[in-house]
């Protein structure tokens, strides 16, 4: 049985990197695809850590040769998900977790219908605002766009099977290990379901 394939959106600065992180420390059976992207690496951004940074015309001569699972124009730099960052290990029966924006959700949701998808709220717009500053990392002149682009982002919100709020990080963190429980849950109820079938269609007379 192929893995489940967990998509997790949000608007820049609502913690969704943070989040994210604490998530899989705590379940580690769960792979983060690692996304290949045209911008500049932010300080302290690893290469092949935190993306794999390309040129923009080494990303669409990538896409060109249908390298990617989905990929998008997000904030004005090209960001994908390469195809092997997802199809061997699904198929191998892991998890893989996206981190990706809206438009990479639907493009994913038409690839994968099984996918299960989060979305992650800020709290309000003035907390919003406060942890993209917060970061320190941004210009003036890129927090202003993030706050602009977050409403086509937050538009979005509904397209997706859960909404998390992250308010207090402790909530939000119990509520995607609610979601990925639950996944898990859904999936083993299944499997027993058809247990039986399954090992009568596979035996040899
Ligand atoms: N479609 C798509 N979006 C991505 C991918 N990787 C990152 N993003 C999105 O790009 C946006 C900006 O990411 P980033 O530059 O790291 O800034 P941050 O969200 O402010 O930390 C976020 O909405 C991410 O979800 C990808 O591979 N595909
Ligand atoms: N629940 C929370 N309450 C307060 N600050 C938070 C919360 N979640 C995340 N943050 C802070 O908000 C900032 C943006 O978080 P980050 O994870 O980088 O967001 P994103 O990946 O969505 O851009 C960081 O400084 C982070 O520590």
């Amino acid at each position: 049985m192929s893995g489940t394939l967990y998509i997790v959106a949000a608007p820049s600065g609502s913690g969704k990197t943070s989040l994210v992180n604490a998530l899989l420390e705590r379940e580690p059976g769960i792979s983060l695809s690692v996304s290949y992207t045209s911008r500049l690496p932010r300080p302290g951004e690893v290469d092949g850590k935190h993306y794999h940074f390309v040129s923009r015309d080494v990303f669409e001569r990538m896409a060109a040769g249908g390298m990617f699972y989905e990929y998008a124009n997000v904030h004005g730099d090209l960001k994908g998900t390469a195809r092997n960052a997802v199809e061997p290990l699904l198929a191998a029966g892991h998890d893989v977790l996206l981190e990706i924006d809206w438009q990479g959700a639907r493009q994913v949701r038409a690839a994968c219908p099984d996918s299960v998808s989060v979305f992650i709220l800020p709290p309000s717009r003035a907390e919003l605002e406060r942890r993209l500053r917060a970061r320190a990392s941004d210009s003036a002149e890129t927090i202003a766009r993030r706050l602009a682009d977050s409403r086509e982002e937050i538009a979005h919100a509904g397209d997706f099977d859960f909404i998390v709020v992250n308010d207090q990080f402790a909530d939000a963190l119990a509520d995607l290990r609610a979601i990925v429980a639950g996944q898990r849950l859904r999936r083993a109820a299944q499997l027993s379901r058809h247990a039986v079938l399954i090992a009568d269609l596979l035996k040899n007379e």
